[in-house]
Order: structure tokens, then C-alpha cells, then sequence
């Protein structure tokens, strides 16, 4: 059973997401927003390690294998831990836009199990935007990037500015991130951009 609810369908005066000129060209990785990330940062070692790579238009894909420590039932991939999968990429496709967003709503169908080792082949684009609300979608395939759908969800980003961050975030991970001139130059950006 399946279905999502009203406040992730787009209003009516949504508009189509436009991909920013400057956006990673169809291909490239995006890499991690944030070396500590649990969903891509490639210094976090608990984390999923999460790839992903732009795609046509405002989508993309991504890869992540399912680790040991991911587990939930014996020998199968936590519920939570591929709902993390879904953020992440999906939270990924607003680096498209140039835009700062974070989860207001995230809704997952678990279609299938996914075992410890598998390779989760997920795709997500943006469906709509309106305002401040950036709609989007993702799944997640097992047995290949054509293979059958494990799992998949609808979500709904708001876009905030840094101050999001710096009000709410802790010092000494926003003065780290601060000092971290890639993170500055993309923090710049999205400014700029917004
Ligand atoms: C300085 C250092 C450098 C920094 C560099 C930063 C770069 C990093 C880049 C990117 C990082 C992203 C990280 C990726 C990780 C993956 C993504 C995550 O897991 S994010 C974490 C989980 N999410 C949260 O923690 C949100 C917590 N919630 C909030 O903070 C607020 O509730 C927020 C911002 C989402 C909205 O609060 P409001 O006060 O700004 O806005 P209101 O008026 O409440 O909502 C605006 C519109 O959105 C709808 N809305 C809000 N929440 C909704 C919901 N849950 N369901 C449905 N609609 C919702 C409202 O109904 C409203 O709609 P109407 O304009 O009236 O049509």
C-alpha cells in the first residue's frame, strides 16, 4: 500500500525546478557538502559514505552499499539507515539549484529487504518548486540501476539561509566548517545564489 499526503503534493502556482547554470555538469560527483555528514561525509567513519552524481536536469543518482553496521534484522539493512539514504540524496539534489534546504518531510515505502552488502542503486529528481518549497522524489534499486525498486519516498525541502546553521548549529562544529575553505566558497555561493 501506497500513497502521500496532501502537504507533498505541489500547490497549484508551483512552478518546474530550473537546474543552476553553474550546477555540476550530467556526470560528475557532486561530492560531500560536509566532511563530518553521516549521509556523504567521507570523514564520518560510522557514516553510509553516500555518492552521488548529477544527472540531467534538476536529478541524479547515487550509490551506497550496505555495511555490517547498518543492520536492524539479522543480516538486512535498517529501516532508518536507507531513509537516511533517500535524505541524503535527495537533500543532494538542491546543490542543482544552488539552493540551502533542509528535510521539512520525508515519506518512504519500504517495498523490499535489502541485504548487508547490497549496492543500493538510488535516482532522485525535483518534481516542483514553490517558493521556499522544493518538492522531490527518489527510489532506491537493488540488483543493479535497473533492477527492482526496494524503496522509495517523496520529500519536501525548505530553503533556509546559513544563519540556519550558525543559530542552531554548535560552535565548535560551525567554527571547523567556517575554517574549511571549501565549505566557506560553497557557503559564499549559495549566498550569492540564493
Ligand atoms: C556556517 C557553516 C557553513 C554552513 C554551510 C551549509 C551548507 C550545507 C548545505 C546543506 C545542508 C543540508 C544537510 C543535508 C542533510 C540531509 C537533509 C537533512 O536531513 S536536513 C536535517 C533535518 N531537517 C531539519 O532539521 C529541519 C528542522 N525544521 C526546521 O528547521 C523548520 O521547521 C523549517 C526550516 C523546515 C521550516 O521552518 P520556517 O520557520 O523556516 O518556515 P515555515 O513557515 O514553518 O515553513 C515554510 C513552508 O513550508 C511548509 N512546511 C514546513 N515544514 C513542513 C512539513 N514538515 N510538512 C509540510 N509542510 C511543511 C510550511 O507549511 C510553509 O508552507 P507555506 O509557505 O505556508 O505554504
Amino acid at each position: 500500500m501506497s500513497g502521500i499526503s496532501a502537504s507533498l503534493t505541489p500547490p497549484a502556482d508551483a512552478v518546474a525546478a530550473v537546474r543552476h547554470p553553474d550546477a555540476p555538469a550530467p556526470g560528475e560527483l557532486l561530492g560531500a557538502h560536509y566532511g563530518q555528514c553521516f549521509g556523504c561525509g567521507e570523514d564520518q567513519p560510522h557514516g553510509l559514505h553516500l555518492q552521488a552524481r548529477a544527472g540531467e536536469g534538476v536529478s541524479l543518482t547515487a550509490e551506497f552499499t550496505v555495511q555490517p553496521a547498518h543492520q536492524g534484522a539479522p543480516g538486512l539493512a535498517h529501516g532508518g539507515v536507507l531513509a537516511t539514504a533517500l535524505d541524503e540524496t535527495l537533500g543532494s539534489l538542491n546543490w542543482l539549484l544552488r539552493t540551502i534546504a533542509v528535510t521539512g518531510r520525508l515519506e518512504t515505502d519500504f517495498v523490499r529487504p535489502v541485504p548487508v552488502g547490497t549496492v543500493l542503486y538510488l535516482e532522485a529528481e525535483v518534481t516542483a518548486v514553490a517558493g521556499r518549497k522544493i518538492y522531490s522524489r527518489a527510489a532506491g534499486r537493488i540488483g543493479g540501476p535497473d533492477g527492482p525498486v526496494a524503496i522509495r519516498a517523496e520529500a519536501l525541502f525548505i530553503e533556509v539561509k546559513v544563519d540556519h546553521f550558525v543559530d542552531n548549529g554548535r560552535p565548535q562544529e560551525i567554527k571547523a566548517a567556517m575554517s574549511d575553505p571549501d565549505q566557506l566558497r560553497r557557503a559564499r555561493a549559495f549566498e550569492v545564489n540564493p
